[in-house]
Formats: structure tokens, sequence, C-alpha cells
């Protein structure tokens, strides 16, 4: 969890509290990303708004997360593809990059956009109140680290539509003794200017796969251990195959279906025990084993929650109590946990700041991208096979090898990667595509497209890229799918014959 104190808040900010609550139209508690987006619009439009925020302007991802996390990432890579092993030097030019890119984790850019966007900044941790009429309070304290412990009241809010941006915290698994051994969050490891010896990564999804490939770059023995099969457990199998491959060749232990049982010290180092048998060491475990929505500030109000422990809403993103959504409550971002990333937040606060000004509607996540950015990258849009079975489609699924193209043979390119579609076999629709391969964040947002805007296979291959792109490996994916399709129809084949597809699931 972030446990950094505010900084210190300035003349501009907000006042004690004397008298009647001051009275907003739109309070937004959590001045992340969802805040930013969702804050001046509502404010464009002629509504007061407040965002009230306990540490940093911006939230995680500028100063913990996503920012950092790729400053390092893309460090690393740069540092590999050189080939040196001048590690120090590697690690603090590095350094410097994070710091540049995070600021020095100064947000005071970003509390002046916020107020010159007509949005009023409070500092500090909000708990809230909700009239069962509708509307209610927010009382404001300072001085403490966390929601967990606020410090002293300094304001009182009362609010007409409440927006909860909250986002997540670090969780840590349920392994015994892991209290009492060396431990980092994601933040620490992304705030620190150690480079430990060795490192045991607990939890292979986004990032665990990122962030043992930043320190297995430096140098650092790095161990990765993930309970499921496969990494990026739930992406199609291909993923995490190529992931693995990636990150075995970046010199990381990879250990799949394999648990973390027990934690004990040794020396000055960790010992984790696994459900194997087996045991692995390092100087520290980093803990990339999940995130908790943070829903401090509305523990008493009695709203629904999912059961991963998120505020439950609707489509509209209105929150829920008792099934049912309370008009003047809305929750975006992590909190909510439907799509966990900052497009993801900001997208949700799009659509609920049209709520706010007037203009409801609902959310459409369809083609939601999922972006991890290991070398070679992921990007991965709708559903895996796997999920569009779940959801009770008959689906056809068609792969091509990164490695196969002309731009992988101009570049010399045979590393890990393959392109990944997933199509309806009854009406040829594309639910859900994933590409892993050089600049595949970058090309593979064509695929974004498609899945949002339902597209049918048979369009998706009649669509040109230019000679030697890497968007041309979406060519053979696209035609053994169409083909895979028209079989299925028993239609004629181009060329003659309703031939058997190459790759049936
Ligand atoms: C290591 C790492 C790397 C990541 N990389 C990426 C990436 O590359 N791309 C991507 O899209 N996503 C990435 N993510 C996910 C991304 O960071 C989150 O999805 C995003 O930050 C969520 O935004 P948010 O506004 O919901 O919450 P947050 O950014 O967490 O903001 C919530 C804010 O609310 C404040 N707050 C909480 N409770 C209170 C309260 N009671 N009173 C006042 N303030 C409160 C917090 O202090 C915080 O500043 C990454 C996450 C991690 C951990
Ligand atoms: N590039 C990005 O967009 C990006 C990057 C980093 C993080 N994020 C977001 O941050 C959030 C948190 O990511 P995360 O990777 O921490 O969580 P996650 O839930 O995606 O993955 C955690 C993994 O840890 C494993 N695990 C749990 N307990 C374990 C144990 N005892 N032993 C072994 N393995 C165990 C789980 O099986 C799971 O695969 C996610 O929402 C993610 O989308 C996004």
């Amino acid at each position: 969890m972030t446990t950094e104190t505010a900084p210190s808040p300035t003349s501009s900010d907000s006042p004690p509290p004397h008298g009647e609550p001051r009275v907003v139209d739109v309070l937004v508690v959590g001045g992340g990303s969802a805040s930013e987006t969702a804050g001046p619009r509502a404010a464009a439009a002629g509504l007061s708004v407040a965002v009230v925020e306990g540490s940093l302007v911006g939230g995680e991802c500028p100063f913990w997360a996503c920012v950092p996390s790729k400053a390092m990432l893309l460090a690393a890579h740069g540092h590999r593809r050189s080939g040196s092993d001048d590690h120090d030097a590697a690690w603090a030019w590095a350094l410097r990059r994070r710091t540049d890119a995070t600021a020095g984790r100064d947000d005071s850019g970003k509390a002046d956009g916020l107020r010159a966007a007509g949005v009023e900044l409070v500092r500090g941790w909000a708990s809230v109140e909700r009239d069962d009429a509708g509307g209610g309070l927010a009382r404001v304290r300072r001085g403490g680290g966390s929601p967990d412990d606020p410090g002293e009241l300094v304001d009182v809010l009362r609010w007409r539509t409440l927006v909860l941006a909250t986002g997540s915290a670090p969780a840590a698994p349920p392994v015994d003794g892991l209290d009492d051994v060396a431990t980092w969050t994601s933040d620490e490891a992304l705030s620190s200017d150690h480079r430990p010896a060795s490192l045991l990564v607990l939890g292979g999804g986004a990032v665990g796969c990122e962030l043992a490939q930043v320190y297995a770059s430096f140098g650092v023995r790095t161990t990765l251990v993930e309970t499921a099969p496969r990494l990026l457990a739930s992406e199609n199998p291909s993923v995490g195959d190529a992931v693995a491959q990636a990150l075995t060749g970046t010199g990381v232990d990879v250990r799949t279906g394999v648990t973390a049982s027990r934690a004990r010290a040794d020396g000055d180092g960790v010992v984790l025990e696994l459900d194997d048998g087996s045991e692995v060491t390092g100087e520290r475990v980093l803990l990339a084993s999940g995130r908790r929505p943070r829903l401090e500030c509305v523990q008493t109000l009695g709203f629904d929650t999912t059961g991963a422990g998120a505020l439950a809403v609707d489509d509209r993103y209105r929150v829920l109590a008792d099934g049912r959504p309370l008009d003047d409550v809305y929750a975006v971002g992590d909190v909510n946990g439907r799509a966990p990333y900052t497009h993801g937040a900001n997208y949700q606060a799009r659509v609920v700041a049209d709520a706010l000004v007037g203009r409801p509607r609902e959310g459409d996540e369809t083609g939601m991208p999922r972006a991890v950015y290991v070398d070679p990258p992921v990007l991965a849009t709708g559903l895996s096979a796997d999920g569009a079975r779940e959801a009770g489609h008959d689906v056809v699924v068609a792969t091509q090898a990164s490695s196969d193209t002309g731009r992988a043979h101009v570049e010399r390119y045979d590393g890990p990667g393959t392109v990944e579609l997933v199509v309806d076999a009854a009406s040829g629709v594309l639910l859900g595509a994933s590409v892993v391969g050089p600049e595949a964040d970058s090309w593979g947002g064509e695929l974004v497209l498609a899945v949002r805007g339902r597209l049918d296979v048979e369009l998706l291959a009649e669509v040109v890229h230019p000679f030697p792109a890497w968007g041309e490996l979406l060519l053979p994916a696209a035609e053994d799918a169409r083909d895979q399709v028209r079989a299925r129809r028993g239609d004629e084949q181009p060329g003659g014959g309703a031939e058997q597809p190459a790759h049936t699931a």
C-alpha cells in the first residue's frame, strides 16, 4: 500500500472546517487517473467539483505504477540489447530515467492542472456518509499516512453526487511466515534505489512478469513463482508460453504450477517453500500476487461488493446497494475491479462524466485492451479462447508465429511470439485476440478496434498492411480464421472445395 504522507497543503488548498459544510455538486474521492478525467469534464459543464486526495494527485499510475515501471522496463530492454555487462552503470541510468519520468514524485503540476480546470482540490483522507434520500457528507482528515490512519479532521463537504475513485492497494497472499521476512510491494520495488543480489517474485501476472524482467536485466538473480500452470494465466496459453520463453531468455528462473506455501528467514535472505516440496531462495520477496480495491472510505455504507472485494456497479458504473443502482454514487477505476488499467479507469470516468452532465449512457468494455510491457510486449483484447467458450460461444482459433513475416526477416527476429485470433464460429465475428511480438502494443491496436467494432473476420482478412510492417502478421491468421468459419458453415473455399481447417479449436 502507498503510505507516503501527502505533500504539505498550500494556502490554495481547502480551509479548515467552520460553520456549515460547503456543498459541491460532485465529490470525487481519490485523485488518481479516474479523477483527472471525470473532474475537469464535470467542471467544464458548470458543476462545482471537488477532488479529495490523501496522497499524490495523479494516483498510482504516474508515481508508483505504470510510469516508473515502464521507465525501468525501457532502460532494462536497452541495457540487454546493448550487450553490456556493466550492470552498475545501467542501473544508475535506469534510476535517473525513473526519477525523470515520475517528476521526482512532485505532484504540483497535476494539482495545478486540476485547479486550472476549475476543480477544487482538497488534500486529505475522506470518509463518506450517505443520507437515505441521496447525497451526503465527506469528512476529510489530514496528517495520517493512509485511509486507515487518516489524522485530524480538516474539512467537511456536503455532496450531491459522489464518484468513488479510490483505486487499489497491493495484497499479500496467505503464505505462512511472509510477515517475518523481507518483502517488497511493487510500490516499494519501484521506489527503492537498492538493487538486490537476488529476488523472489511471487506471482506471474502483469506486475510479476514486468518486474522480473526489469530486475533480471540488471544482473539480479531472479526467480518467479506462479500458482497457475502458465504466466498471465487468464490470457490465451500462447501468451504465457511466449512470455515464459522471453523471461527465461532474460535469465529468470520461471516456476509455474507451484504455490508458495511458507516463507522463512535464512541469514540475510529468504527461503520460500513451494508446494511441490522444492525451495527457492533470494534476498527478498517481491509481492506480485494481486491487488485489493480500497473501500475504507465507504466501509460502513453497506454497498454491494463482488467476490473479489470490489464495489459492485451496473453498466453505468452506478454503485449497487441490495442489488439496486444508486443514482447518486458512482465507482470508477480499480475500485470496481472491472478494467484495472489506467485506460480502463479513464474510459469509465468518461462515461460517468457524461452522466454527470446529463448524458447518461452505458459503458461498453468490449475490446478493452490489456498490455504487458515485457520484451517482446503483449497486447490482448476481448475474450480469450477459454473465456469465449465459457461465455457460450463455439469458437475457431487461428494462430501465427510472430517470427514468420517480412519484417521479422528484415529485423532478423526469431524470438518468441504469436498472433492468436478467437472468432465466433457461427457469426464470424472477432471475439478476441492476443499478440506477442516486437512492438505488439502498437500494431496490435488494430485488433482492439476490430473487437470493439465486432468486425466480421471476412473483412479482417481483406485489410491490407504495408510491406514490411509487423501488421502483416495479421493477414495469415485472419485468412486462417476466415477459412475455418467458412468450412464450419460448409461454404466453398476460395480455390474450390470445403477444405479441412488447419487449426480447429
Ligand atoms: C506496478 C504496476 C504497473 C502498472 N502498469 C500499468 C500500465 O502500464 N498500464 C495500465 O494501464 N495500468 C497499469 N497499472 C494499473 C494502473 O496503475 C491502475 O489501473 C490505475 O492507476 C487505476 O487508477 P485509479 O484512478 O482507479 O486509482 P489510483 O491511481 O490508485 O488512484 C486512487 C487514489 O485514491 C486515493 N485514495 C484512496 N482512498 C482515499 C480516501 N479515502 N481519501 C482520499 N484519497 C483516497 C489514493 O491515495 C490514490 O491516489 C499498473 C499497476 C501496477 C501496480
Ligand atoms: N501493463 C499493465 O497494464 C499492468 C502492469 C502491471 C499491473 N497491472 C495491473 O495491476 C494489477 C495487479 O497485477 P498483479 O500482477 O499483481 O496481479 P494479478 O492478479 O494479475 O496476478 C497475480 C498472480 O499471482 C499469483 N499468485 C497468487 N498467490 C500466489 C502464491 N501464493 N504463489 C504463487 N503465485 C501466486 C496468481 O495466480 C496470479 O497469477 C492488475 O489489475 C494488473 O492488470 C497492469
